[in-house]
């Protein structure tokens, strides 16, 4: 995945530190990608990180006729008008490579009065099932029709407003929702919506472009359609993940890094766990400071969950500090069944860690009673040993990569290819925090 050889080998101990800067969220930037098609006129978008997740995009992008072009390092610009005389030819190439696939439907019926979506990817970290989006899009009048290697939908007499009950706030199902009633006839009501920032981003996004939303308590967001979209000009919002990765990586490495860019406002959940875990932090204008405190870490018990919870994307890195943390932790993962393959490698590596199929340490969850390994206890403190680990997924990668930095000895890390998928420039940044790695290929 553009990462030459996709192994590195690293030499744990020694501390992470220094400054690195975010960009915009990977799930915020890709999401606004896929609104531009929605625009009567090119839309500007600042902050895009170099990751793999926004070339897909723009390779999605580009087979449906949108010209994404960039004179400036992070700023793409979006032109739509080509969308209508676009040929699709190349669409299964991008099968299986994201999950945003799914949120051109409502943009491209509006349009064309048709989609093909093809196979979805993204983190194999549970079943991931499009039923919700498929309900919707039904809901707003599509027709949809599985096919061997994707999904064709067609909108025969135009998309309209309806009201909408979601049995879990989905992220994507809630954006779904958002991009294909902006432009449908009449009003959208949307109860059971995800509120996470990424999401209220895009809503600003689309109020920019002439859309008409609101956003009520109790997650309920009401959508007026209209006629008529203008394209954008925006700035992401920065990438609330990569903040708590690196986070992370501060206490596991017993390192103290500034992550430029980091907000306190969408990051408050997160930081009041890294506090009682005993990380500290200081909180400046442009950035967070974070850094390990010299002493014991504490243990804690968590709940992932959706916004304003502690987020699921927060809990693989945290697990690796877990581990240096005197005293037994509890990481009840109540939005992905299967989010703890990466605890093995951490096992191999001298991780106490247990992994159940009850909810622990929480209110009892989807996934209870089940035959999904979703609660995790770890005990320690342990000391990481190094060994050859394999990454799994996006998020338990980077958990790997600074396991292996906490580590003593040497580590050979293999598919780190993935973590481009979500972390810009991590060699990069690896390097400027002082690690002692050796990039294979
Ligand atoms: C690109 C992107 O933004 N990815 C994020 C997005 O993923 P994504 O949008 O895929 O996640 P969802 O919020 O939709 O998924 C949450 C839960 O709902 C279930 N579900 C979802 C849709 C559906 O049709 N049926 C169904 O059952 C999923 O299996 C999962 O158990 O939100 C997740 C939850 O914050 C994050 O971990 C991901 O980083
Ligand atoms: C699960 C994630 O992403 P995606 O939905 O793109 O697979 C993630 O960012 O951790």
């Amino acid at each position: 995945m553009g990462l030459a050889g996709d192994k590195i080998t690293i030499h744990g101990g020694r501390p992470l530190s220094g400054r690195i800067e975010l960009k915009g969220a990977k799930n915020l930037v890709t999401k606004a990608m896929v609104a531009a098609i929605l625009g009567e006129t090119p839309s500007v978008l600042r902050d895009v990180p170099d990751i793999s997740d926004v070339r897909v995009v723009r390779g999605l992008l580009d087979v449906h006729g949108v010209k994404v072009t960039s004179t400036e390092e992070g700023v793409l610009m979006l032109d739509p008008s080509n969308v209508e005389s676009a040929h699709m030819a190349d669409i299964d190439a991008h099968a299986g490579s994201s999950r945003i696939p799914i949120l051109f439907c409502g943009p491209l019926l509006h349009r064309l009065g048709e989609a093909f979506i093809p196979d979805l990817g993204g983190c194999r970290i549970g079943d991931r099932p499009i039923d919700y989006h498929l309900e919707v899009l039904r809901q707003f009048g599509a027709v949809v029709e599985k096919q061997p290697s994707g999904i064709r939908m067609s909108a025969p007499n135009g998309l309209k407003g309806t009201k909408v009950h979601l049995p879990y706030p989905s992220v994507g199902a809630t954006e779904q929702v958002l991009l294909t009633a902006v432009r449908a006839e009449g009003i959208t009501e949307l109860r059971g919506a995800a509120i996470e920032p990424e999401i209220m981003d895009l809503i600003n996004i689309l109020q920019k472009m002439g859309a008409i939303i609101t956003v009520d308590t109790d997650r309920v967001i009401r959508i007026e359609g209209v006629d008529r979209l203008e394209g954008y000009s925006h700035t992401a919002l920065f990438d609330r993940n990569e903040a708590a990765s690196w986070a992370a990586a501060a206490l596991a490495t017993e390192g103290d890094i500034f992550v430029g860019g980091a907000r306190q406002g969408e990051m408050l959940t997160f930081l009041n766990v890294y506090r009682k875990v005993g990380g500290k932090f200081d909180i400046h204008d442009d950035g967070i400071r974070f850094y390990h405190p010299g002493t014991e870490l504490n243990p804690v018990i968590i709940e992932t969950d959706v916004h304003p919870g502690f987020m699921t994307d927060w809990q693989q890195p945290l697990v690796v500090a877990l581990t240096k943390a005197r005293g037994v932790s509890i990481v009840h993962e109540t939005v992905y069944e299967q989010r703890f393959g990466f605890v093995d490698a951490l096992v191999e590596m001298g991780a106490t860690i247990q992994v159940h199929k009850e909810c622990l340490g929480g209110q009892a969850c989807r996934f209870g009673q089940r035959n999904f390994n979703h609660s995790a206890v770890i005990s320690g403190p342990t000391k990481l040993h190094g060994a050859d680990i394999v990454v799994p997924d996006l998020r338990g990668g980077f958990s790997h990569l600074i396991a292996a930095l906490s580590a003593e000895g040497t580590s050979t890390v293999s598919n780190v290819g993935i973590i481009s998928r979500g972390y810009e420039k991590f060699i990069t940044k690896l390097e400027q925090l002082g690690a002692d790695f050796v990039l294979e290929g």
